[in-house]
């Protein structure tokens, strides 16, 4: 097993927490030391977009038979192209020397445990469900429809992430400096 601090760190939680806001950050403040694992995608490269560094295009054949290999965390269909993240991807990350951070869902979560890269889970929750619902709202990128569903998925992702042994931390986004702090010390032990 790695050392801790370059161990894979999943984080999630709702829809609206501030999963991006802290990753945003994370990044910026620590260049060099963290990483995004490189996704597949079936979708043709756009204009700039290199193999191996923006995705791994590859075709979907090779996609689908990488995906009854077991060989992905998580993978969806959106506007008729593939897109996932493999073992593999994240596996690179570390090889990289970086700390390989996964923003995923609950099911992405269930996915990363039953594999052996010895993750560790943070779980960002909302202070509460009302300012989950403002900051949704605030955000102003989501339909009312698309702010009620993602509501309703912030219920269940709640209760799993409360459950005893489903996260290393809880981290409650109320203030965001604070709960900066709590992810850069959770993730560089510093
Ligand atoms: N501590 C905070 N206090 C108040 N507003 C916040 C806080 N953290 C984030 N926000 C705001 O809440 C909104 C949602 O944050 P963000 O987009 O980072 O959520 P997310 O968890 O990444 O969502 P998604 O899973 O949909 O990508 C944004 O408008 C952001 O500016």
């Amino acid at each position: 097993m790695p050392p801790a601090t370059k161990r894979p760190v999943v984080v999630f939680g709702p829809s609206g927490t501030g999963k991006s806001t802290l990753l945003k950050r994370l990044f910026a403040e620590h260049p060099g030391e963290v990483g995004f694992s490189i996704s597949n995608t079936t979708r043709s490269p756009r204009p700039g977009e290199a193999h191996g560094r923006d995705y791994h295009f590859v075709t979907r054949e090779e996609f689908v038979a990488a995906v009854e290999r077991g060989e992905f965390i998580e993978h969806a269909e959106f506007s008729g192209n593939m897109y996932g993240t493999t073992v593999r991807a994240v596996r690179d990350v570390a090889e990289a020397g970086k700390t390989c951070i996964l923003d995923i869902d609950v099911q992405g979560v269930r996915s990363v445990k039953a594999t052996d890269l010895g993750a560790r889970f943070v779980f960002v929750a909302p202070p509460s469900m009302e300012e989950l619902e403002r900051r949704l709202r605030g955000r102003g990128t989501d339909s009312e429809d698309s702010v009620m569903k993602r509501l309703q998925i912030a219920q269940g992702e709640l209760e799993y992430g409360n459950q005893p042994g489903a996260c290393d931390i809880k981290i409650v986004n109320d203030d965001v400096d604070r709960a900066y702090k709590a992810l850069e010390q959770f993730v560089f032990g510093c």
